[in-house]
C-alpha cells in the first residue's frame, strides 16, 4: 500500500471555473451573469451569444471540467491523496455558493482552490477572489461559519501544464505538409484583455508595460519554443498573440488579434502557421470559436497551412501538477522547507496574492490574499 500522502491542514480542493451554458435557453440568462453590472442591452447579448449558438448554445467549458475533475479524482487515488474534490463556477451552475455551502455542510473547515486559470489577472485571478469573498459573505449571512480558503499558485511555469503543450505544438507541426513544415512559423494565442488590466496584471513590483500577464505568457511561449527546438532540432519563429478581445473599441486592448496576425506572416511569406492557444486550460468557446472557426476561415482565406495545437485539458500530467502544488501548498502551511517546481526564469509566483496584485477597477473585498477580509 503506498504511503498515504498528506494534505493536512487542507481538507478539500475547489475546482474553481468560469463555467458555461448547456442548452440554447441558457445563452442569455448565462451571460447576464458574466456581464452583471455592466448595463450591457440584451439585444447586444444576444449577438454576443452568436459564438454559442452557433454550437446549440453549449459551451464545451462545463463537460471539460467534468474531465478534469475525473482526472484528478483518478490521480489522486492512485497515489494515496485521499482529498475530497469539489467544483464551482462564476457564470453558471454548479454556482460556487452552491458548492461552498455542500463543502461547510460536509464539515470542511480548510479549502484549497484551483482556479482554470494559469496566469494573473484580474479576470484570472482576483476576480476569482472577489467571487469567493461574495460566497463567503452569503454563507455568513445565512448564519453559516465560513472555511478558510486559500488558492493554489499561478502554475503557468509548472512542467505539468508546459508538457502536454509541448507535445501539442510538436504533434500539430507533424501534421502540416512537409514541405511547409521547418518553415512554419508559432502563433502562442491568449486571451487579449484592456492594457491598464495587463500593466497592473501580478505583484505591484512587476507592474508596467504588459504586467505579469504579459512576461508569464512569453515565459510560457519561450519554454515550449525551446522545448521544440532541443526535439525536433527545428527552431521556429515564434510571437505572442491575442484573442478574444471585446469591450469598447475606443479602450486599447493587448493586441496583435490572431487574424491580423495570420494576415500580416502570410504577407511577410510565412509558409504555415501553428496556433498555440496557451491562455487557456481546455478547449472552450474561445478556443472553438475564436480559434477553430475564426482564425481557421481566415488561414483558408489567406490559403495558409494552419493546425490549432491542443490544450491540456484533462491530461494526467496536469493531473499530476495539481497533486504536486497541493502537496507543496499544504507543505508550506505546515511550516516545511519546500522547493517549489516551476521551470524557466521567472519562477514559482505568491502564494498569497499580496495587496495590490491583480487590482479592479472598483475595489470589491477579495479572499484568499493577503488583504482578504477572512482568516
Ligand atoms: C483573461 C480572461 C480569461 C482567461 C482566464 C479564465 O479562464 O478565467 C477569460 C476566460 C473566459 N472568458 C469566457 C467568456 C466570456 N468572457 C467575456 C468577457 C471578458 N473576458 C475577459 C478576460 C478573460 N476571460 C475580459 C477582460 C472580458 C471583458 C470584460 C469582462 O466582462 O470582464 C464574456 C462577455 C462577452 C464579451 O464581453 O465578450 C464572455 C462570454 C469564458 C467562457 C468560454 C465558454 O463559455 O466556453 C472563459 C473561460
Ligand atoms: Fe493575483
Amino acid at each position: 500500500m503506498r504511503d498515504a500522502l498528506d494534505a493536512t491542514p487542507y481538507d478539500a480542493l475547489l475546482l474553481l471555473s468560469f463555467g458555461g451554458p448547456e442548452g440554447p435557453d441558457d445563452v442569455v440568462p448565462f451571460l447576464e451573469n458574466v456581464t452583471r453590472g455592466r448595463g450591457i442591452p440584451k439585444e447586444r447579448l444576444k449577438e454576443v451569444g452568436q459564438h454559442y449558438f452557433l454550437f446549440g448554445g453549449v459551451s464545451p467549458i462545463n463537460d471539460q471540467n467534468r474531465a478534469l475533475l475525473d482526472a484528478l479524482r483518478k490521480d489522486f487515488a492512485e497515489h494515496g491523496l485521499d482529498l475530497p474534490i469539489y467544483w464551482g463556477n462564476r457564470n453558471w451552475a454548479p454556482y460556487l455558493t452552491d458548492t461552498l455551502r455542500e463543502m461547510v455542510a460536509d464539515g470542511h473547515r480548510r479549502v484549497l482552490v484551483l482556479a482554470t486559470s494559469a496566469y494573473a489577472s484580474y479576470s484570472g485571478c482576483r476576480q476569482y477572489r472577489e467571487n469567493l469573498a461574495e460566497s463567503l459573505a452569503a454563507l455568513q449571512a445565512e448564519g453559516l461559519e465560513p472555511p478558510r480558503i486559500d488558492k493554489l499558485r499561478h502554475y503557468f511555469n509548472h512542467p505539468g501544464f508546459l508538457e502536454p503543450m509541448i507535445d501539442g505544438v510538436i504533434a500539430s507541426l507533424a501534421e502540416l505538409p512537409e514541405d511547409v513544415r521547418d518553415g512554419a512559423h508559432i502563433a502562442f494565442s491568449t486571451h487579449s484583455i484592456p492594457n491598464a488590466s495587463a500593466d497592473t496584471s501580478g505583484p505591484v513590483e512587476g507592474h508596467g508595460e504588459g504586467g505579469a500577464y504579459v512576461a508569464q505568457h512569453l515565459e510560457v511561449s519561450r519554454l515550449i519554443a525551446d522545448a521544440v527546438r532541443e526535439r525536433t532540432g527545428v527552431d521556429h519563429p515564434w510571437q505572442l498573440v491575442y484573442q478574444s478581445r471585446s469591450g469598447a473599441p475606443h479602450i486599447p486592448w493587448l493586441e496583435p488579434d490572431i487574424c491580423d496576425h495570420l494576415e500580416e506572416r502570410h504577407a511577410s511569406g510565412v509558409p504555415a502557421v501553428v496556433i498555440a492557444p496557451i491562455g487557456f486550460v481546455s478547449d472552450h468557446m474561445e478556443v472553438l470559436y475564436d480559434l477553430d472557426t475564426e482564425a481557421k476561415a481566415k488561414a483558408e482565406e489567406l490559403g495558409l497551412p494552419m493546425r490549432r495545437s491542443a490544450t491540456v485539458g484533462d491530461d494526467p500530467r496536469f493531473a499530476a501538477a495539481v497533486r504536486d502544488l497541493v502537496l507543496e501548498r499544504a507543505a508550506v502551511e505546515r511550516g516545511q522547507e519546500v522547493t517549489p517546481c516551476a521551470l524557466g526564469a521567472l519562477g514559482a509566483g505568491h502564494n498569497v496574492c499580496p495587496v495590490g496584485c491583480c487590482p479592479a477597477r472598483a475595489p470589491k473585498p477579495a479572499a484568499a490574499g493577503v488583504d482578504s477580509p477572512y482568516a
